[in-house]
């Protein structure tokens, strides 16, 4: 499932259950804890020989999974030692009904007792807190965690993190104490966003998600993970070059056109049927003789631009990459009165820098920015400073959250670039293009790389994809074009793997 649940929207689901009489409390954290111990053992193959093993059980429900993973493992000849944070005597009713059968069965000790255990356990269980963290773990907590990470740095050491690892919170991916880092996280129903998001991937380790027999149907604003779209999506089924757009990218003056000719090449491979580039008069001749699919226009100043845009053929336009601020300043309102599908980028967010109502009283709805975090900061310099600061109770502010808000306030589509990036449209969709687990893609964070997937977006602008799945489709290719071709990767390579990329799709 390519859904990602909040903590409420995984709360609504489990209650919505118990309240339909489909699922009982305690069947939901017995299948839970079955299903962690199950992940161990498909993982770690050799810890079926058994071994010890430390559970760490939280004053909530993660701690009342702790309690069965405890049971089920001394039921598979494993020595468990459980060290319990808070009174067991006040639990909730499922936790305390799966300490209460723990109890008749091992040795359950105090989080306080844990700097005195000896030995080195085979597996660490983290069950002391997963959706229900509501602020910063308390200092003694954060000790306790670092002490068994020291243990756990042994080699031979593996931990387990049940649902989240403690003190990562399951919304935001943001740190709130999280000292323990997870070799394996087991999830529940659907990953959380706090998995994929800020910190999640490197603190999680690898990721499993545990069917426990949930069904949900949160609406069309949950946020989902991008996936490989069906092959008739980007494949050309007939048509002549103008059934499939034609894409006007805007570079600037001599000897910074690298990054708009990027740009065009991508937007090319992906499928626009023409692309034209528009450097200064004066730089013509050096593009001219690094091009030839891409075709040229000399686009002096705001006049010449507008009358280029009278061919409504031009159907998406590209700038940023390479533009210039004051060539940004000079052509932007031109390209955005013309009401064309618009991918705006670098120099053209980032000119706006210190007057972003300049940029927003312009902007419509058919209009995409893809800033990264410094360009995110410069526009909406409130949402930025809200993801850097600590956060205060509940779930912690995420760059889901900065994304969302930032698209309604631009009132267009914004990708907010990372490993972790987000897409957001000002209807509150959102999609989350995640590079990490399996698709880990660390090679793209090399110059140019944006440049790429910024025509990418535009070549299917061009080719009539409406801009959030524009944008989300683009950067999920961008990902796979940069798996496929792995280490050794420059931004020139990645419109050449994009073919490959293709070639793959399925029906
Ligand atoms: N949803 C599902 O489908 C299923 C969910 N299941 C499991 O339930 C888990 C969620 O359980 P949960 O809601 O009881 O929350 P949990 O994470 O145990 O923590 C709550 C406790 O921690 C406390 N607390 C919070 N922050 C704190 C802090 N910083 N420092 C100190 N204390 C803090 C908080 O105290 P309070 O805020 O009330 O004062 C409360 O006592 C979920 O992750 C999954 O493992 C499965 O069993 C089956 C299906
Ligand atoms: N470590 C990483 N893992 C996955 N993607 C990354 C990583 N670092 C950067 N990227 C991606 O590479 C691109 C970099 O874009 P940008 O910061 O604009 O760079 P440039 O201006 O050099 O082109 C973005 O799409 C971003 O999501
Ligand atoms: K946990």
């Amino acid at each position: 499932m390519d859904q990602l649940l909040t903590s409420a929207q995984i709360r609504a689901t489990e209650t919505a259950a118990m309240a339909a009489g489909d699922v009982t409390g305690l069947d939901l954290m017995e299948r839970a804890g079955a299903g962690v111990v199950d992940a161990v053992f498909s993982t770690w193959p050799g810890l079926k020989a058994g071994g010890e093993a430390w559970v760490l059980a939280g004053p909530g429900n993660n701690g009342g999974d702790g309690y069965v993973i405890a049971r089920l493992l001394d039921g598979r000849g494993w020595r468990v030692t459980v060290f319990a944070l808070g009174d067991p005597a006040r639990l909730p009713p499922d936790a305390s009904a799966n300490h209460a059968r723990w109890a008749e069965l091992g040795e359950t000790r105090t989080l306080a007792a844990l700097p005195e255990a000896t030995g080195q356990p085979a597996l660490i269980v983290d069950a002391l807190f997963g959706t229900g963290l509501t602020r910063d773990l308390p200092d003694e907590v954060r000790r306790a965690l670092a002490g068994v990470a020291e243990v756990a740095r042994d080699g031979a050491t593996r931990v387990v993190a049940v649902d989240i690892p403690s003190g990562l919170c399951a919304d935001s991916g943001r740190r709130r104490g999280c000292d323990l880092p997870a070799d394996l996280t087991v999830t529940f129903h659907s990953a959380k966003p706090g998995h994929f998001l800020a910190d999640g991937p490197e603190i999680c380790g690898a990721l499993r998600v545990v069917d426990i027999g949930l069904r949900s149907d949160p609406g069309p604003e949950v946020l989902r993970l991008t996936s490989a779209p069906p092959r008739r999506v980007v494949h050309k089924s007939g048509g002549h070059k103008y059934n499939h757009g034609h894409v006007l990218v805007l570079a600037g003056g001599p000897g910074r056109g690298g990054a708009a000719r990027l740009a065009a090449r991508a937007a090319l491979r992906v499928g626009a049927g023409l692309v034209t580039l528009g450097p200064t008069p004066d730089a013509l001749g050096e593009n001219a003789a690094r091009l030839d699919a891409v075709m040229l226009a000399p686009v002096a100043d705001a006049p010449v631009l507008a009358r280029i845009l009278d061919d409504s053929r031009l159907n998406a336009l590209c700038l940023g990459p390479g533009l210039g601020h004051e060539r940004a300043r000079d052509l932007v309102p031109v390209v955005l009165a013309a009401r064309r599908a618009t991918l705006l980028d670098a120099d053209a967010l980032s000119a706006y820098s210190g007057t972003p109502s300049a940029l927003f009283d312009h902007l419509h709805p058919a209009c995409v920015l893809t800033p990264h975090d410094g360009e995110f900061a410069w526009l909406f310099p409130d949402l930025a400073d809200r993801l850097a600061a600590p956060p205060g109770d509940g779930a912690a502010f995420s760059r889901l959250d900065a994304a969302r808000a930032a698209a309604r306030r631009a009132g267009c589509t914004v990708l907010l670039k990372g490993p972790d990036t987000v897409i957001a449209a000002p209807d509150g969709r959102a999609v989350l293009n995640a590079a990490s687990y399996e698709r880990a893609a660390p090679w793209l964070a090399t110059a140019g790389a944006g440049d790429v997937l910024a025509g990418l977006i535009a070549g299917l602008l061009a080719r009539g994809l409406a801009p959030v799945n524009a944008a989300a489709l683009a950067a999920w290719l961008h990902v796979e074009a940069a798996r496929g071709f792995g280490p050794g990767l420059i931004a020139e390579d990645l419109p050449e793997a994009l073919p490959g990329v293709l070639r793959g799709l399925k029906d």
